[in-house]
């Protein structure tokens, strides 16, 4: 009797297996009873990026991956144009950034990850900043230039001197999170200086970061229980957490005291977190608006937010330029073209419209961002059900991964040389540059939700690229292999941009 129980058991088990491979036999990716694509997705953990892109080309650019049946992390993995811009723009008021991103941010709630009312608030607060009057304009100037004097050519000028290597992706990282925290909350930590110091709050928001990937990418109650346990990367989030929430109110509360006892916002001072205090002023805000909280997730945006992502692009940028000889030629003949006034070894600045005369520049970065967009991948979570432009049907509550970084690398939309670095691509015959649709091109994102910062970190990056390539020849050192991390949140290099600087001679 037990027997044959038993004979009948494997018999139904083997049917369901068979009838589960023949549904799946042509998926491009095995689809296993249980786990899902689990196996697939663990076995390309170090290439997520890259297996999401061979993953697209094979199914025409939009893919279901379905998870563990037990953590419920089924998603919708697309990079087909139309669907992009379905979900960003045409039906974007059925797509939220979802509360299982806030639940893993848990009590911050930044701009990136909130919606409904709390992003319109968030939103009209960065936009009182950002939309640029002379004031604000002439501050962000200021202290672009402050940092860059002050603090990024005296070192790259040690190390150039002493011969030895840097790693430049860190000294960028330094001079944009000075940068940021200037004109986040008008103070330079100075964390960019020769000695390369380790800062407390910078290493803390490595260790948030580190956490929230891997809550990204474990099933909730596996980091649940190591929160509960207080282990790994859960530890070290909470001190984290603490640190950063003790630098936001600290400067919270001294700006508090500052503004109280001069009244007024004082002309040289612009930085953000002045400029919400006095907007919250006799504002239409609401209470929460004006809530210490409020103002600490908006000091947390700064931190966070565009930092690492112009690191990122001006990283990517200089290490493609100093691998692709000609380009940099090209560059360095366009800067000439444009400022020849500039040998005294001073720098340079320029205002957006004197920017656009550079097109090669232009392009050059265009092509970065495209083979590495700092964002690699965006979310979105629908509320009801909805067809996609490619057919594809959404239930409610589905999650969406809209991958930028396969899209710069579709040849659908870029052709054969898609994995090509060639500027040229977006220069017209006649030398002008030459604009791609939103709908093919957007490491900024589009839409409501588009980034905020986006003319801004134009402006640094481009301003930050012409005057390093003005005075130094940029060398990878020999044994350095450059390559990127792969994960899915933020693009990063894997160990850093280690170069060696060479003094420019000026002719
Ligand atoms: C190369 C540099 C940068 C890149 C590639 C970049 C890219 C992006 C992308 C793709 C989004 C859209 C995210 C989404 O749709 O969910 C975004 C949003 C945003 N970015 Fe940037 N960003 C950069 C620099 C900056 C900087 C420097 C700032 C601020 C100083 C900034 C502020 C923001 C803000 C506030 C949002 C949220 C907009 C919203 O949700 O309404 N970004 N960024």
């Amino acid at each position: 009797m037990v027997v044959d129980m038993l004979v009948a058991l494997l018999l139904i088990v083997s049917f369901l297996f068979l009838g589960h491979w023949y549904r799946n036999r042509n998926s491009t990716v095995r689809n296993w009873p249980v786990v899902g694509m689990l196996p697939a997705l663990a076995s390309n953990a170090d290439r997520t990026l890259d297996f999401f892109t061979d993953m697209l080309k094979s199914t025409g650019g939009t893919f279901k991956i379905i998870g563990p049946w037990f953590a419920s992390s089924d998603f919708v993995l697309t990079a087909n144009p139309m669907n992009i811009n379905h979900v960003f723009c045409k039906n974007h008021v059925n797509y939220e950034k979802g509360p299982e991103l806030r639940q893993i941010l848990e009590t911050y709630e930044g701009i990136i990850t909130s919606d409904s009312d709390v992003w319109k608030r968030q939103k009209k607060a960065l936009l009182s900043f950002f939309k640029y009057n002379k004031k604000s304009a002439a501050y962000m100037d200021r202290i672009l230039l402050q940092v860059l004097e002050g603090s990024l050519v005296p070192v790259l000028e040690h190390f150039q001197r002493l011969g030895t290597e840097v790693d430049l992706e860190d000294v960028l990282g330094r001079f944009n999170y000075d940068y940021m925290c200037l004109l986040g909350f008008g103070v330079n930590p100075k964390t960019l200086s020769a000695e390369l110091p380790v800062v407390e709050i910078t290493e803390a928001l490595g260790h948030i970061d580190d956490a929230l990937v891997h809550r990204r990418v474990v099933p909730l109650m596996i980091w649940k229980l190591q929160k509960w346990l207080q282990v790994g990367t859960e530890k070290k989030l909470r001190r984290g957490l603490e640190i950063l929430d003790d630098f936001a109110y600290t400067h919270i509360s001294s700006r508090r005291d500052e503004m109280r006892r001069s009244n007024a916002m004082a002309d040289d001072r612009f930085d953000a977190l002045t400029a919400f205090m006095v907007e919250e002023e006799g504002s239409d805000m609401s209470e929460m608006g004006k809530s210490d909280k409020f103002l600490r997730d908006l000091v947390y945006d700064f931190l966070t937010v565009g930092k690492d992502s112009t690191t990122t692009g001006l990283a990517c940028f200089l290490w493609l330029i100093s691998t692709h000889p000609w380009v940099e030629t090209k560059i360095l003949e366009e800067i000439k073209a444009n400022c020849p006034e500039c040998n005294d070894g001073k720098m340079v600045y320029f205002t957006p419209e004197e920017l656009n005369k550079f097109v090669y520049l232009r392009a050059a970065f265009c092509e970065t961002l495209r083979l590495y967009p700092p964002v690699p991948v965006d979310f979105r979570s629908s509320i009801g059900p909805d067809v996609l432009p490619s057919g594809d049907r959404i239930g409610p509550n589905t999650r969406i991964l809209i991958s930028l970084y396969s899209m710069g690398r579709s040849e659908d939309i870029w052709g054969e040389d898609c994995m090509e670095f060639r500027p040229e691509r977006w220069i017209s015959e006649v030398g002008e540059f030459m604009h791609k649709p939103a709908s093919l091109y957007l490491p900024f994102g589009v839409g409501q939700r588009a980034c905020l910062g986006k003319e801004l970190s134009l402006k640094v990056m481009n301003t930050v690229a012409i005057n390093v390539l003005r005075h130094y020849e940029v060398k990878v050192v020999e044994d350095q292999k450059v390559a990127m991390t792969n994960k899915v949140l933020a693009l990063t290099t894997q160990h850093g941009l280690r170069v060696r600087l060479n003094k420019r001679l000026q002719s």
